[in-house]
Parts: structure tokens; C-alpha cells; sequence
């Protein structure tokens, strides 16, 4: 196991004081993704309108791959976790329309 130096315990909790902010503004961020989904969840299913748009995810994907790109985060991890999100979304709006999703 390697050794720690000099002041790298102070380091180390300064670097994971600053993570821990961010874990937490994923988590506020997430959520009031998750409440504004979840009414365009109820206005679909109002609507009769299908719970995934793939021609929406197809725009929302193409502009995170760049973002993503410009901030120097790897576009293929930003393209799996908004996958990985909309997945989740799309499985509340089944809920919500009252899909059966072993039908
Ligand atoms: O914008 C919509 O139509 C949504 O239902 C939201 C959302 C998303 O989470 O961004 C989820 C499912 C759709 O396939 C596309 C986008």
C-alpha cells in the first residue's frame, strides 16, 4: 500500500469535502430532472402520446456528446448516462400510462 506524504491526508479530505458537493448537486439536479419528467409523464399519458420519442433522444444525445466534448468529459460516457436516465424516465411514464411491461 503506498505511503502517505507530507500533508496528502489534508489533501485527500479537501478533494472529498469537494466531491461530496458535487454527489449532492447530482442528486438536487437529478431530482428536479426527475419532477419535471414526471409531469411531462402525466401530460403524455393525458395525450395518448407515446412514453419514449426517440427522435427527441436522438437531439438530446447529439448535443451532450458536444457538450460533453467541449468540457472534456468523454462523449461516450455522457451518451451512456443519459441513456442510462432516459431508460429510467421512460419506465416512469410506462408506469404512469399504465403499461404492462411484461406485455
Ligand atoms: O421529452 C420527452 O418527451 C420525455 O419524455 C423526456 C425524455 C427525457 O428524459 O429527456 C424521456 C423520454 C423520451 O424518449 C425523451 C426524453
Amino acid at each position: 500500500m503506498p505511503r502517505m506524504t507530507g500533508d496528502a491526508p489534508a489533501e485527500l479530505l479537501r478533494l472529498r469535502s469537494s466531491i461530496d458537493n458535487i454527489d449532492a448537486a447530482l442528486v438536487h439536479l437529478l431530482a428536479e430532472r426527475f419532477k419535471a419528467t414526471q409531469q411531462v409523464g402525466e401530460l403524455k399519458a393525458r395525450s395518448g402520446m407515446p412514453p419514449a420519442d426517440p427522435a427527441r433522444e436522438e437531439r438530446q444525445i447529439a448535443r451532450l456528446r458536444a457538450l460533453a466534448h467541449d468540457a472534456g468529459l468523454d462523449p461516450h460516457f455522457a451518451e451512456k448516462f443519459l441513456n442510462f436516465i432516459i431508460a429510467e424516465v421512460i419506465r416512469h411514464h410506462e408506469a404512469i400510462a399504465g403499461v404492462d411491461p411484461r406485455a
